[in-house]
């Protein structure tokens, strides 16, 4: 059966009572599918229920049409993840703490130091792979997070808000990696920053208050931000009043002001200029437009 991953009118309901996620139902094919939403949207319980960590409460998951409940062996063969909170022993080397997720997760081990090196190689700590990982900056811990994902060389890649913490310049850097990765998996990067996913995202989801409220391709998503994108420029002083009315998605200073990108029903002032909008500009559309449940 095709790589494919099917989720079928998914929720999940938190033991207090919360519903963290509610009727979810998208279908992934390989590539890089960006989970974008904003904290609180429900990304992290939809991760975990689809790495087999948490059981819908409702609804239905399919890898290759099995579901995930019911053989939850047959996605954990193929699943690579890598959470939100990964966290690695700083007193061992990443090559040592490899060879022990390795044998932790049951690899056999005539071949895991040849596939510790090829993943080392793939997340490019191919030479510092004999140093303490108390010594490795935040980019090169999430790295190795990922190089125990890919052990056993995984069809379904999950990383849960890899970026967190990142300076711009690894922020990048992991971009590249994961970009790279795609090929032949189904790569899901959960994020709630635009500009993770938009060079490298083949296919976006889009979730607020636990429900799915976009699911196709960034062009897509951009053309239904069409006609309520506009630039305008305003005085400095005056920023702060226009942003507590308008939906800004960007400022850039210039020296006759204050440069402005609008997101809205309506053009912020007769002299504004419509333009095309971005990805940016259409995921706050999305969230906020007239008729978006919160
Ligand atoms: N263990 C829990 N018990 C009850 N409610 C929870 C629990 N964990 C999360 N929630 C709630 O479920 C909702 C979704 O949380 P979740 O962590 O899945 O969102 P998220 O999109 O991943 O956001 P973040 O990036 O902030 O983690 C939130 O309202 C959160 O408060």
């Amino acid at each position: 059966m095709a790589l494919e991953l099917a989720l079928e009118s998914v929720g999940y309901r938190y033991r207090g009572g919360h519903e963290a996620v509610a009727g979810v139902g998208l279908t992934m094919a390989p590539g890089i599918v960006g989970l974008l939403g904003p904290n609180g949207a429900g990304k992290s319980t939809l991760m975990r229920v689809l790495s087999t960590l948490a059981k819908p409460t409702s609804g239905r998951v399919l890898w290759r049409g099995e579901d995930i409940v019911r053989r939850p062996d047959a996605l954990r063969g193929e699943l690579g993840y890598l959470p939100q909170d990964f966290g690695v022993y700083e007193a061992l080397s990443a090559r040592e703490f490899l060879v022990f997720l390795a044998a932790v997760k049951g690899l056999p081990s005539p071949g895991v130091a040849a596939r510790v090196d090829e993943c080392l190689e793939m997340v490019g700590l191919d030479d510092v792979a004999d140093r303490r990982l108390g010594g490795y900056s935040g980019g090169m811990r999430q790295r190795v997070g990922i190089a125990q994902a890919l052990l056993n060389d995984p069809k379904l890649l999950i990383v849960d808000e890899p970026t967190v913490g990142l300076d711009p310049e690894e922020r990048v850097r992991f971009r590249h990696l994961l970009a790279e990765l795609a090929g032949e998996r189904l790569v899901i990067l959960s994020t709630h920053i635009v500009s993770d996913i938009e060079a490298s995202a083949s296919t976006l989801a889009v979730m607020s208050g636990g429900r799915l409220r976009f699911h196709g391709t960034p062009e897509a998503l951009m053309a239904e931000a069409d006609g309520h994108v506009w630039q305008w420029t305003v005085a400095a002083e005056q920023l702060a009043e226009a942003r507590t009315r308008l939906r800004i998605s960007r400022a850039q200073r210039r020296a006759h002001g204050v440069e402005v990108r609008v997101v809205g029903e309506e053009p912020p002032a007769s002299d504004a200029v419509p333009v095309a909008p971005d990805l940016e500009d259409a995921y706050l559309w999305l969230l906020h437009r007239n008729g978006t449940p919160p």
